[in-house]
């Protein structure tokens, strides 16, 4: 018997089709997570920053996978662009892959001693994500971000530690351009 699966466009990032399940986060879900809190005060808490659509599989076993696509949508937060929370996995080692499908970003990708690097982020760029590292995707561009993403299902998040204490860099726009600015 033909079992119906998920469906993925590929070029719109679009995930439908049996156990599908999507998230959003809007800025009256992101409290401290930019810089500029008095001015996500003042903005829309229903703005959309982010929805991620995933490919729930198998649950949260080991050795499952999971599919993920997040869409970031173009915005600032005072000067700072939109972007995910931000997450190292409950199981550390964990590992992931994320790729650009559509739009302009940056993942940022820091370590358990806070040493943070950036990969540009575009149509075709693939991330490996190894195990201890925090990920967090920001949007630069003008329109939204796609980004696909594969991480094992018994990874978990892990979102405390950097709700505590962040990313050691934030991307702010100056004179139209990205800058990093060390935390
Ligand atoms: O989990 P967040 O930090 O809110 O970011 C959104 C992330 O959600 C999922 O858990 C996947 O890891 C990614 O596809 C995505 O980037
Ligand atoms: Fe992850």
């Amino acid at each position: 018997m033909l079992q119906k699966t998920a469906l993925f466009d590929s070029l719109q990032g679009k995930l439908t089709g049996d156990h599908v399940s999507r998230s959003r986060r809007s800025l009256g879900d992101l409290s401290n997570v930019f810089l500029n809190e008095e001015e996500r005060l003042r903005m829309n808490p229903d703005q959309h920053v982010y929805e991620v659509e995933m490919h729930d599989s198998c649950g949260e076993v080991e050795g499952g996978l999971f599919f993920g696509v997040s869409h970031v949508h173009p915005g600032k937060v005072g000067d700072e662009y939109f972007m995910t929370k931000g997450h190292f996995h409950q199981k550390r080692n964990r590992a992931e892959y994320y790729w650009g499908i559509s739009g302009e970003g940056l993942l940022l990708l820091m370590d358990e001693a806070r040493v943070c690097r950036v990969e540009k982020v575009f149509p075709g760029s693939l991330h490996f994500i190894a195990g201890h590292i925090a990920h967090r995707l920001v949007n630069t561009g003008s329109s939204s971000l796609v980004v696909g993403a594969c991480w094992p299902s018994d990874a978990g998040h892990d979102y405390e530690s950097i709700q505590k204490d962040g990313f050691s860099i934030r991307v702010m726009e100056k004179n139209g351009e990205p800058v990093f600015v060390k935390q």
